[in-house]
């Protein structure tokens, strides 16, 4: 299956289908950590009910312990050359960490949206600075992704012109600026959802393909969950014109 031709390039033909039952699962999981790490962070209730709680929270992680993976090991729903990150902090349905952002392409834009909780304050009220320095390498990681350049974080830059308040829908824009070689340069925004032209965070990012023996040194031991080599990462970090 060929990707449809776009101003920005190549798009990755998204052909890998998990098991549904294990995403659902995976899923529901995630969603149901968020809400246990969110409310824990709120929770007023008494010191002997917290404590009856950590001893509960302590015997589920247990019965998810009896198998993992180590860091190797793709997990079985995630998938390389289409950039499936089922984990990932800030996009992963599976990480009760994760707003988890959703992203999605806008014309020459990619374009997210979320809602930051408790569990991402730094201010009072308002988003850790570093919490915001995630969303934004991840949008404009994804906004490179998107364009067909994959490459990883060289250069991150920010400028904090507004505090980011927790419990608001928040926007997040990214385009491709430039590309040449290897490299591409992306700039974005973060924004309230209800006033998107209001910039609360601007970022740019330099995002480059590894050379071929750094792709061997950082990735050349992984594996997908059934044991074989996890595909995609030679072709898909040094051209992505080739996803
Ligand atoms: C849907 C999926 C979306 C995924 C989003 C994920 C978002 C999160 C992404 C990450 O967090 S990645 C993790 C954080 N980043 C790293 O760990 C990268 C660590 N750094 C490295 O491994 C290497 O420095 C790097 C791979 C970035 C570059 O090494 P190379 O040896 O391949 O690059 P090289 O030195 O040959 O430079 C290639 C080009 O990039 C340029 N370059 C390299 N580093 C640069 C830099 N820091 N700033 C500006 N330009 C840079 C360099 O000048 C040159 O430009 P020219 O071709 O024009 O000469």
């Amino acid at each position: 299956m060929t990707s449809p031709a776009t101003p920005w390039g190549a798009s990755p033909p998204d052909t890998f289908s998990p098991d549904p039952e294990l995403q659902a699962a995976v899923t529901e999981l995630g969603a149901a950590v968020r809400d246990l790490l969110e409310t824990s962070v709120a929770t007023t209730v008494a010191p002997g009910e917290q404590a009856d709680v950590a001893a509960g929270v302590r015997e589920l992680t247990a019965r998810l312990a009896a198998t993992t993976r180590d860091r190797h090991t793709l997990s079985a729903l995630d998938d390389l050359p289409t950039f499936r990150r089922t984990y990932s902090p800030v996009s992963g349905v599976g990480h009760g960490f994760a707003p988890p952002v959703q992203f999605r392409r806008e014309g020459d834009t990619v374009v997210g949206e979320c809602t930051l909780g408790l569990r991402h304050e730094g201010p009072p009220a308002h988003s850790h600075g570093g919490m915001t320095a995630m969303l934004m390498d991840q949008l404009l990681g994804s906004t490179a992704f998107l364009a067909g350049r994959w490459g990883m974080t060289a250069h991150l830059g920010l400028e904090y012109r507004g505090a980011v308040p927790l419990q608001t829908p928040l926007v997040l824009v990214g385009r491709v600026a430039d590309v040449s070689g290897r490299k591409t340069v992306v700039t974005g925004t973060v924004a309230l959802a209800a006033e998107p032209d209001r910039e609360l965070v601007r970022g740019e990012g330099v995002f480059v393909s590894p050379r071929p023996e750094l792709l061997e040194r950082y990735f050349g031991d992984l594996t997908t969950a059934d044991g074989g080599r996890a595909p995609g990462h030679a072709q898909a970090a040094t051209d992505g014109s080739t996803l």
